[in-house]
């Protein structure tokens, strides 16, 4: 609050205007505005917007005292009021705070879904899916069409979800249900990445300005409706023939802990599980996708030297297997890049301080908004030797990685509220991404890519890459 303002220990920032504070300043592309003023103000910098007072980190050495020394302290959520819908936030893994729920729900997830195990034998059924995708490009190249990167990788990243998660054949290329997915999906994603007045100023809260929160009810209760109809039949199917084989699936093990005692878990927290999974996990993937082939169609060399390893790697017609990732460095560098250039989260998901906390030297009060700007830090001149092209190289003879220890690139985070989605998105990246260019050439239509940015809960692209597909 305006209060913290007059404490010269608060760390510095543009001057709040009264009642709206900075929140003008914050522009179309937030992570873009706050780099800017990042550079006047500082790494550790003050903002007002409304009442919620923001402090936005914009370098590794403070991401690192933030998201790893003071961890306990700053691991706690703002939220929304379209997150509060349907009780999301009392259920979400996302946003409930760090207790024993949240550390149940993590357990759960780490466990029976992306434990290296569980993503071994899960990887058939995506192996399918991706099939999908190289066959739904080809029927494109026979017939001269051309694919709209992003919504193939949107339909393939959903596809391989819900494969790993409850082995159903969910939507297929241009399909009505396929469309329906998308559009809630991508409908909640849009309202829950919307600034909203009602989130700023409080007294707006009951009159819903924006009318967020009842597009945020009318989507939730839509994608709660379609994840119940996956459990109900899955609970029917489990009754009816008790002696089938089980799936192999997340479903099947939330499912047995739900009758089981020890979690206390129930149907009604699966459907909030799957929300938050597809909601984090789709959009994300698929953006991170289409900015991975735009880069490699505006750097010719770089995509043939990428085609070159996969053909020396894989050999010819051969579908690609999430085995093989470890053995294509390049490719590794690519997505390595694209991570740092385009992060898909380009502010994380908003923390919040649960304690006054001295950082630098500077007070940080007890439920301050802290927003760590990862695109700022990837685009950083002291840190990137040209840090504004797109050079995969420069990763192939570094140890950096994005597994949360080096705070130069953390595109998904760090510490305990790290995204814990990162190996099955990892692999998922890798395979669509050698999957497009390994079975394809690419021409571009228009000539012109552009390479405009898109703010959202994930970053996109804010014009579609559009591109004919050649069959080699
Ligand atoms: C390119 C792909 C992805 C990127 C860049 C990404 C990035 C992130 C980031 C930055 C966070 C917030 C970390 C923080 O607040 O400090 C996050 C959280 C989360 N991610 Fe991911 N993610 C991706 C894919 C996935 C996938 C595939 C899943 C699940 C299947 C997933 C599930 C989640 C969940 C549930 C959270 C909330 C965790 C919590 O608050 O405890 N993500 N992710």
């Amino acid at each position: 609050n305006s209060g913290h303002r007059r404490s010269a220990r608060l760390p510095p920032g543009p001057y709040p205007f009264p009642i709206i504070g900075n929140i003008l300043q914050l522009g179309r592309n937030p992570h873009q505005s706050l780099a800017r003023l990042s550079k006047t103000y500082g790494p550790l910098m003050s903002l007002q917007f409304g009442s919620i007072y923001t402090v936005v980190v914009s370098s590794p050495e403070i991401a690192k005292e933030i998201l790893q020394k003071h961890d306990h302290v700053f691991s706690g959520r703002t939220i929304g009021a379209a997150a509060q819908v349907h009780n999301h936030h009392n259920m979400s893994m996302a946003y409930l705070p760090v207790g024993n729920q949240w550390r149940k729900v993590r357990k759960i997830c780490r466990e029976h879904m992306f434990s290296t195990h569980r993503l071994e034998a899960s990887q058939g059924l995506r192996q399918e899916k991706l099939k999908k995708l190289c066959d739904y490009v080809h029927q494109c190249c026979v017939s001269g069409r051309v694919v709209d990167i992003g919504e193939a990788a949107i339909t393939t990243s959903l596809n391989l979800m819900s494969a790993t998660l409850f082995s159903v054949d969910f939507i297929s290329f241009g399909s009505e249900s396929s469309l329906e997915w998308k559009q809630t999906i991508q409908g909640l994603v849009n309202i829950l990445g919307a600034p909203n007045l009602a989130d700023f100023f409080p007294v707006l809260k009951r009159f819903d300005p924006q009318g967020i929160k009842r597009e945020a009810e009318f989507y939730f209760g839509k994608l709660l409706g379609m994840f119940e109809d996956i459990v109900n039949q899955r609970l029917l199917s489990r009754s009816t023939s008790p002696d089938s084989p089980k799936k192999n699936d997340l479903l099947e093990a939330l499912l047995d802990l739900c009758e089981g005692s020890e979690y206390e878990f129930s149907c009604k927290n699966i459907k909030h599980l799957l929300v938050d999974l597809f909601i984090a996990g789709s959009d994300t993937t698929a953006s991170t996708v289409e900015w991975a082939i735009t880069e490699l169609l505006l750097s010719p060399n770089k995509m043939l030297r990428a085609k070159d390893e996969l053909r020396t790697v894989i050999g010819g017609n051969k579908q690609i297997e999430e085995s093989d990732i470890s053995r294509l460095p390049y490719l590794q560098a690519v997505i390595k890049e694209v991570l740092r250039f385009h992060p898909a989260g380009p502010l994380l998901i908003p923390h919040k301080s649960e304690a006054d906390v001295e950082i630098n030297g500077y007070m940080i009060p007890k439920n301050t908004q802290i927003l760590v700007n990862v695109w700022a830090i990837g685009r950083e001149s002291s840190i990137w030797s040209n840090p504004s092209s797109f050079e995969p190289e420069r990763f192939l003879d570094s140890k950096i990685d994005f597994k949360g220890q080096d705070f130069e690139l953390i595109p998904f985070g760090s510490g305990r509220r790290m995204c814990p989605g990162l190996p099955l998105a990892n692999r998922m990246i890798h395979i669509m991404v050698a999957s497009l260019i390994h079975n394809f050439d690419w021409e571009l239509e228009p000539e012109e890519v552009d390479t405009r940015e898109k703010f959202g809960l994930a970053l996109h692209k804010a014009v579609p890459l559009k591109a004919l597909p050649i069959k080699l």
